[in-house]
């Protein structure tokens, strides 16, 4: 039988989110102590699946879940979603009264999600993070004291505790999205999401556009755009975006190549029906005009900010000439050819690009200090 690994012990809303995914299929349930692990245990083999809560509708990403995904999982595809509506209950010991808590546990989410309400019906009682809510459940279980934990009825259920407080979250619409991961990607077909994890060059000016552009040209929905610390320096950054589609669909195919072009890093993380929300249906026509008339003012500046950057090259040339003539005929000769070659692969007129550096040269020659 196939094996899917969770977030554990029994109890976790990580563990209702892999019965629903599960369905009808036969299938046994892992739990595990950690999100880490779960990844492990799908990339070594031990389980067929795994699941990893990754946003949640007032708390926005799962960080973790994200980072496991861009630098950790490297052998592992996205190939399911589970939407799940998220209850949080206030658990004790029978017998402990809400005058007496002393203190709450739960998983860091669960204390997020329910924050203002647990400050105002609960002043000055101590917060305390749990790996999960089922783990706070089962510490309120085994302590003589008056605490309490943040759980589901099944984690009460199994551990002999008292519902104390019901649906202690902020938000009444508290859902939460978990991702499914597995070795091989998944069958694709209609109704299917992508996700894309893609790194730019955030130095130039609207290189996050023109990628997005990719995108919108096509008529292709993004559903998410999330960033995340690159974590090679501080300001840089690599953005997951889901998209409506998979690759094998030939405008997603186009934008996925324009992406790639346009990207220092890209990799599709996995292809997988989207639970619940219907496609948006594709518009490929209607903003063109519009989308196309952005661009062509973003690249309009992207070649002024790259005739300042040559301008300033040419400046820092003519000091190292110190005294040479600046003008050197066959240099000038190998850059013209080079430029008419890589014209021609680009599919552009030859002598019309040639011809718009003749017309910059004089003005780069002047910038070095002029003929000599
Ligand atoms: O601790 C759990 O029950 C989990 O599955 C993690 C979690 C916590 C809060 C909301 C959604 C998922």
């Amino acid at each position: 039988m196939e094996t899917i690994a969770y977030l554990g012990p029994e109890g976790t809303h990580s563990e209702e989110a892999a019965s629903r995914w599960a369905g009808d299929r036969p299938m046994l349930l892992r739990p595990l102590r950690s999100l880490v692990e779960v990844v492990g245990a799908v990339e070594g083999g031990s389980v067929d699946w795994g699941l990893l809560p990754a946003e949640n509708s007032g708390e926005g990403s799962l960080g973790l879940t994200l980072d496991l995904l861009a630098h950790q999982a490297d052998r592992v595809q996205i190939c399911g979603e589970v939407v799940l509506r998220i209850r949080h209950h206030l658990l004790a010991r029978p017998g402990v009264s809400r005058e007496r808590v002393t203190r709450i546990i739960s998983h860091s989410q669960a204390l997020a999600q329910c924050r203002e309400h647990l400050a105002r019906d609960f002043p000055g009682v101590e917060l305390v993070e749990s790996t999960s809510t089922a783990e706070a459940a089962r510490a309120v279980a085994q302590t003589g004291r008056p605490w309490a934990a943040v759980g589901t009825r099944k984690a009460a259920r199994l551990h002999g505790l008292s519902v104390l407080a019901e649906d202690v979250a902020d938000l009444k619409e508290n859902a939460t999205r978990f991702l499914v991961i597995g070795r091989r990607g998944c069958r694709t077909g209609p109704g299917d999401k992508t996700t894309v994890l893609v790194a730019v060059d955030g130095r130039r000016p609207g290189s996050l556009y023109r990628l997005l552009g990719e995108f919108a040209r096509r008529g292709i929905n993004l559903t998410r755009i999330e960033s995340r610390p690159a974590k090679t320096r501080l300001g840089e950054y690599i953005f997951f975006i889901d998209l409506e589609g998979h690759p094998g669909e030939p405008e997603v195919d186009e934008a996925l190549a324009g992406v790639r072009a346009r990207s220092s890093f890209c990799k599709i993380l996995g292809s997988y029906p989207a639970d619940g929300a219907s496609q948006t249906p594709r518009d490929p026509v209607s903003s063109d005009l519009e989308t196309i008339r952005a661009e062509i003012d973003v690249t309009d500046s992207q070649i002024v900010a790259l005739l300042a950057e040559r301008a300033e090259l040419a400046r820092r040339a003519g000091k190292f000439k110190d005294g040479r003539p600046v003008r050197d005929p066959e240099r000038e000769a190998e850059i013209k050819e080079r430029l008419r070659a890589l014209a021609v692969r680009k599919g552009l007129d030859a002598d019309i690009v040639t011809g718009v550096y003749e017309l910059l040269l004089p003005y780069f020659v002047e910038l070095q200090g002029g003929p000599g």
